[in-house]
């Protein structure tokens, strides 16, 4: 048969089809029609092995955004971008990369447990009338879902929700995280881009891996925290003397679980009630941060005073009077209000936070604040070893080894020097920098820095045996004089009885 014969036929065979179909429209009445419509379907479904959901992109009165449907179009985004022939691409919300997914009308298939399931992308164009003048078409998205019937309990239950999951977890991931600090009682924010991570930082490489697991193990234990039932949070506290790259850890965190961080200014608090809430504010998928807990406030004081006010107060009651009355009016974070807080609210809250205290100074903390439990694990980060040094000079200079390590090798063992000191020398003073000028600008530093701390050991001893040998004098002093009191005493009597 030719083409042209074959089209022919096939074209009076779907005018056939039309003409009937116009006719049973027509004449049959409505019941008749829904009747026979109700039973073509169940036919329909009888040989067709394949159930459909679809997920439509405006949902509600309000056509807002579906939440699943961006949880899926986020989740199909990695699949799309390798099965799909037509894609469309955006920037993503971190604004930094090309976020791709499957156009309309592409079909991607998906595993799941051995099971196949397949998802297209499609559009239904539909004109508004609207007061404009041009009327506009409005474009409703949506994905179907294709899946064999006898899979339906495992799609619909276990699959969609891992879908679900994913798909948010992977948008937290891609998110443009924030820095949220408090003024007074109100979070403001930034855009979070420090682009510190643990690979950057100058850590020994194995305590770096124990932090990192520590804080993955922590992200996958929803339900372990959950049926030992405790709140789904950990505290850490990070200790060290200045430049040893505290701010810079809590940074690397953030970017390495995708965290916001909430830097809260404690000394801008005004007091419990209000710390309280600002806490709670803090979602679920965030850092805690307390810089310098030790200067925050008085903490640490807090419980000395209190006891030895209740020592006052009962010497004197007029003294406990007065006080009930200013209590309520006192101002300022207190050490127990935080504390409840950490123990308490947040088992209410829910959700994976982490709290960081850092300080320079760990003996001065109160032992209430930093006991395992409320900070799990303490970090100490100290001066420069020759490890850590490797880090920065990969960073700084892009260099692996040199002849010039050795001797800072042996010098970084003698010499205490912050990172922060190490990075300073390592920065190139002309682009593009001399590797080697570099370097021996940090030997240079670093035997300064030797010299001065022989310098300051030596004077400290001076200062010591001064105050030796002073009090020594003074000793001396004291008992001749207390000689020549007794020897007086002694002429005294002598006379009397003379
Ligand atoms: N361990 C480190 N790894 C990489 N860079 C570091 C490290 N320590 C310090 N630095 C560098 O020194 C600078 C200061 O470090 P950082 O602010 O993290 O110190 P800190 O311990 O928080 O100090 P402070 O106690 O004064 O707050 C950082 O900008 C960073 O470039
Ligand atoms: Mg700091």
């Amino acid at each position: 048969m030719r083409m042209g014969e074959m089209f022919g036929q096939l074209g009076s065979l779907i005018a056939g089809f039309m003409f009937v179909r116009a006719i049973f429209e027509q004449y049959f009445p409505s019941h008749l029609k829904t009747h026979f419509e109700k039973h073509t379907q169940k036919l329909y479904n009888f040989f067709y092995p394949y159930i459909q959901v679809t997920f439509n992109e405006l949902t509600g009165e309000r056509l807002k955004r579906s939440e699943a449907y961006s949880a899926i179009e986020t989740y199909l985004s990695s699949n799309s971008s390798s099965q799909a022939k037509r894609l469309k691409a955006d920037i993503g919300s971190n604004s930094q990369s090309l976020v791709l997914s499957m156009d309309d009308h592409e079909e991607v298939t998906d595993e799941f447990q051995g099971v196949k399931v397949s998802w297209a992308s499609g559009k239904n164009i539909s004109k508004t009338q609207s007061f404009s003048l041009y009327p506009t078409t409005e474009e409703k998205r949506y994905y179907k879902l294709k899946f064999h019937k006898n899979q339906r309990d495992l799609i619909i239950g276990p699959y969609l929700n891992h879908v679900l999951k994913e798909g948010k977890a992977i948008k937290v991931r891609n998110r443009q995280r924030k820095l949220y600090t408090n003024n007074g009682s109100h979070w403001s924010h930034v855009i979070f881009e420090h682009p510190a991570t643990f690979q950057t930082l100058a850590m020994e490489e194995e305590k770096k891996r124990e932090v990192m697991n520590d804080l993955i193990t922590f992200t996958k234990a929803e339900e372990f925290y959950a049926r030992i039932g405790r709140a789904w949070k950990r505290g850490y506290l990070l200790y060290g003397p200045p430049g040893t790259g505290k701010s810079t850890m809590i940074a690397a965190m953030a970017n390495l679980l995708g965290y916001d961080i909430y830097d809260l200014e404690l000394t801008a608090v005004k007091d419990n009630t209000e710390l309280r809430r600002l806490l709670i504010e803090t979602p679920s998928k965030s850092i805690i941060v307390i810089e310098d807990i030790d200067c925050s406030v008085d903490l640490t004081g807090q419980r000395k005073k209190k006891e030895e006010k209740e020592e006052e107060e009962e010497k004197d009651p007029a003294k406990k009077l007065v006080k009930n009355e200013t209590e309520s009016k006192s101002k300022g974070v207190t050490l127990s209000g935080l504390l409840n807080f950490i123990d308490g609210l947040w088992s209410a809250c829910g959700g994976e936070r982490l709290i960081v205290f850092t300080t320079n100074y760990v003996d001065k903390l109160d032992p209430a604040l930093i006991r395992r439990g409320r900070m799990d694990k303490h970090i100490e980060l100290s001066y420069c070893s020759f490890e850590a040094f490797e880090v920065l000079a990969k960073n700084y200079l892009n260099l692996e080894t040199h002849i010039l390590f050795l001797k800072i090798r042996e010098m970084l063992e003698e010499v205490n020097m912050t990172p922060a000191d190490v990075a300073e020398n390592l920065m190139p003073k002309t682009f593009p920098g001399e590797a080697e000028t570099c370097l021996e600008s940090l030997i240079g530093a670093l035997e300064k820095a030797k010299e001065e701390a022989r310098l300051k050991t030596e004077e400290e001893a001076k200062a010591k045996e001064e105050a030796r040998l002073k009090t020594k004098e003074e000793a001396k002093a004291k008992e001749s004089s207390t000689n020549e009191a007794i020897e007086g005493e002694k002429d005294g009597e002598k006379e009397k009885n003379i």
